[in-house]
């Protein structure tokens, strides 16, 4: 027995409920660029919650949004509407000296352009030590074997007197995590670290970040066009469109012998009022377009493609059904 329910009527009852706890919070983030007269909406209405301690790759086709996503998250711009609260610092509201507090002190960056990571003229220990003494953290000799720990645990030491240009492109970005992290902040952002750096580079750089994730609990969000993130990370958030779609969880099974198996699952993200994006494969496998049937199953919901719809399901005949709630003209 299936039920059509009103679209509008299942999303009222989803309980509006109090933001729960998580290091990374947007709700409904809404992001509009005006340029000559002409909006472009580059969030609309993204939900995100990233738990503390957990290490998230946010992908994404080009013009999904991403970095509009990470310019927010890291201060640097203000959303347009929604929520927005990381390391326990409302970034809508937030006041010049917060926003320069939670900058120095609340999130680390890592960009793509080693360029943009690292002073030129100064060597990768010089470097790390910059943020530290402009945080005002500990006696020299505490800075000095802070910074050593940092770029033993990237695995750089053996650089730690090269200036930029004297270091490979994924040593340069191992020793930008180690700066972005040196002042020990709540949250490590990534964006596109490994876009200048080839495939073998790329995972050294994305086991870096993963083992500084381990060793200190920073909260850590990569966003990358890279699909082999996935195979890093334990959970990998799909934006389409400037709102998170799907989600793949990667966990590690034991089976009966003792052998270790790597187990993806891919889901469709469920807003708070039961809004989703179906993947764009399944839109065009079944051409569904303007709008959809749905039916509740004891353990599922189906979806038909709007003039076929549940009635046509074998054994039922098209008018059996006195559900068929009013679709047309919604
Ligand atoms: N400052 C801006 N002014 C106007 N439009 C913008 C601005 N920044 C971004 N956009 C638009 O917002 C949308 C999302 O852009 P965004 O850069 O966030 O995407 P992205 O997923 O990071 O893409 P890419 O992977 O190519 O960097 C695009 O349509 C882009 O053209």
């Amino acid at each position: 027995m299936s039920t059509l329910i009103p679209i509008d009527e299942g999303a009222a009852v989803v309980p509006e409920g109090p933001v729960p706890g998580g290091e990374i919070l947007c709700r409904d983030l809404v992001r509009i660029f005006a340029t000559d007269g002409v909006e472009v909406q580059a969030l609309q209405g993204l939900n995100l919650t990233v738990d503390p301690g957990e290490i998230v790759a946010v992908v994404g086709a080009s013009g999904s949004g991403k970095s509009t996503l990470l310019t927010i998250l890291s201060g640097l711009d203000t959303p347009t509407g929604g929520s927005c609260v990381v390391a326990g610092t409302d970034l809508l509201t937030m006041t010049h000296r917060q926003r320069v507090a939670y900058q120095r002190r609340s999130v680390g960056f890592v960009w793509q352009q080693t360029s943009r990571n690292l002073l030129p003229y100064l060597s990768a220990a010089e470097n790390v030590r910059v943020p530290l003494e402009l945080a005002g953290t500990g006696r020299p000799r505490e800075r000095a074997r802070r910074v050593a720990d940092l770029l033993e645990l990237l695995e750089v030491g053996h650089v730690a007197d090269r200036r930029p240009g004297q270091m490979s492109g994924g040593e340069q970005q191992r020793v930008a995590v180690a700066v972005a992290v040196a002042n020990d902040p709540r949250v490590l952002l990534a964006d596109e670290p490994t876009g200048e750096l080839d495939e073998a580079t790329s995972a050294e750089v994305l086991e870096a970040l993963r083992g500084v994730n381990r060793e200190t609990g920073v909260t850590t969000l990569i966003v990358t066009h890279d699909p082999a993130v996935s195979e890093h990370v334990a959970r990998t958030v799909q934006i389409r469109d400037g709102r998170t779609s799907t989600e793949v969880l990667r966990r590690t099974e034991v089976d009966e012998h003792g052998a270790e198996r790597h187990v993806a699952e891919e889901f469709a993200v469920l807003d708070r009022v039961g809004r989703l994006q179906l993947p764009q494969d399944f839109v065009h496998a079944l051409d569904l377009k303007d709008r959809v049937r749905l039916a509740l199953e004891p353990d599922h919901v189906g979806v038909w493609p709007g003039a076929a719809g549940p009635a046509a399901r074998p054994g039922e005949q098209p008018g059996e059904r006195d559900d068929d709630g009013g679709e047309e003209g919604r």
